[in-house]
């Protein structure tokens, strides 16, 4: 991919850029088999497009608001335009000069980092792949609230695309993209994301895959390894032997630790399965409960549960006969960490099988030498974040 910005030298944020896509990939499956030398077996990688992919733009504003800047800010804290970056797709590179234009007919003053001054501090852009936008205003107070209230009727009509628009506040001067409290300012909260069979919910606060092509081939492989896993055990889990009367066969039970909006309980629910499976969903952010069990009930499947808790604490406090046969784990970048390892290791016997997703396979290699009770079987590689060295990788482990 080429780009003028990284040619010019104003943005440097995608350390591969200029380097050839599947040189990236082939490079970053190199470094990943290296650190993970315990995994056996590896799928060819999962890849998508290498630009446009970019699902949300978190642009800093700064400028003034005559003219705004939307980009990133350059070592002496001063705008670098960036709204033709080529990661993102066009529905959200259309939507910047809008933007732009609103910023300046709402009167909105950029924040100055430096000078600790002015009001709007970032833009952030959530694209569906409808097209539909999630807009939100990130700002230092609630002072140009009343004008951006005033003039969302102008930029509705310029971004008929704006199904939610919401505007944060982040009073403290941190580096920090958003602060804990959202305004919403339409009537929807929620961006409908629909991925194969399912239809994630995005809020504007909290996780979602950047990359929905990339996401889409993580979610079906998670429910596809599921399904044989499903059909391998079948003989293991509660069928009778010959003699006794036929009992009708036990539901795959599967826990989707840190699961967000649901994208991994959803699609393994959803998946093809002729028992149906029990599956639940453990999330701190209470937002991304209610929103994954919304989806879950939108699309009726009804053997999904979703609670807000800590992974960690929540699964060491369930009773050894609900355990379940599958465990997928999609923690942040620190890893699932001694606790939970520990659980995992010594779990209840009916506890066969692990999916761990990772977005950073440093601390994935730590997890797996801190679960020596399980081995790995295969792995592949995501390429969610082409133009940088950054990848998904899932393993899938047993039980030894
Ligand atoms: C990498 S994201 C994965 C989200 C989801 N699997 C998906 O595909 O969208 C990690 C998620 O873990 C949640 N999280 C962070 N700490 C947690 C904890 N201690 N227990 C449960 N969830 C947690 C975050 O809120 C975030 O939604």
């Amino acid at each position: 991919m080429q780009c003028d910005y990284f040619d010019a030298g104003v943005c440097r944020s995608c350390t591969l850029m200029g380097v050839p896509h599947e040189v990236q990939v082939a490079d970053a499956h190199a470094r990943v088999e290296t650190l993970l030398p315990s995994v056996p077996a590896w799928l060819p990688p999962a890849t998508g497009p290498e630009a446009h992919f970019r699902n949300r733009a978190k642009m800093v504003v700064a400028g003034i608001t005559d003219a705004p800047t939307l980009g990133i800010l350059d070592e002496a804290g001063r705008g670098v335009d960036l709204v033709t970056c080529g990661l993102y797709p066009p529905s959200i590179t259309d939507a910047l000069e809008p933007l732009r234009a609103f910023v300046t007919r709402a009167a909105l003053v950029p924040y100055d980092v430096p000078a600790r001054r002015g009001e709007l501090k970032h833009v952030h852009v959530t694209a569906s792949p409808s097209g539909e936008l999630m807009v939100r205003f990130v700002l230092r107070s609630t002072e140009s609230l009343p004008r951006i209230r005033k003039h969302l009727p102008w930029l509705l009509e310029q971004l008929p695309a704006a199904l939610v628009v919401s505007a944060n506040l982040l009073p403290q001067h941190a580096a920090l993209l958003e602060g804990d409290v959202e305004i919403p300012l339409t009537p929807a909260e929620r961006l409908p994301i629909r991925q194969g069979a399912v239809t994630l919910l995005a809020r504007p606060q909290g996780f979602l895959q950047t990359n929905t092509v990339v996401a889409g081939q993580l979610y079906a492989q998670v429910a596809a390894w599921v399904s044989e896993i499903e059909d391998d055990d079948d003989g293991e889990r509660g069928h009778a032997p010959a003699a006794a009367p036929t009992p009708a066969p036990t539901r795959l039970r599967v826990w989707d630790l840190y699961c967000g909006a649901g994208g991994f309980a959803l699609h393994v629910a959803a998946y093809d399965s002729t028992t149906g499976r029990e599956v639940v969903g453990v999330e701190t952010s209470e937002q991304a409960v209610a929103a994954a069990r919304d989806a879950a009930s939108t699309a009726r499947l009804s053997g999904t549960t979703f609670v807000h808790a800590d992974a960690t604490t929540w699964a060491q406090l369930q009773p050894d006969d609900a355990a379940p046969d599958v465990v997928v784990v999609n923690p942040p970048r620190r890893g699932l960490g001694a606790p939970l390892c520990g659980w995992l290791d010594a779990a209840p016997p009916r506890v066969r099988h692990l999916l761990y997703s990772s977005c950073n396979p440093a601390s994935l290699a730590k997890d797996l030498e801190a679960l020596p009770g399980w081995e790995p079987v295969r792995g592949r590689l995501f390429a969610m974040f082409p133009q940088t060295t950054h990848v998904e990788v899932l393993v899938q482990l047993r039980r030894r």
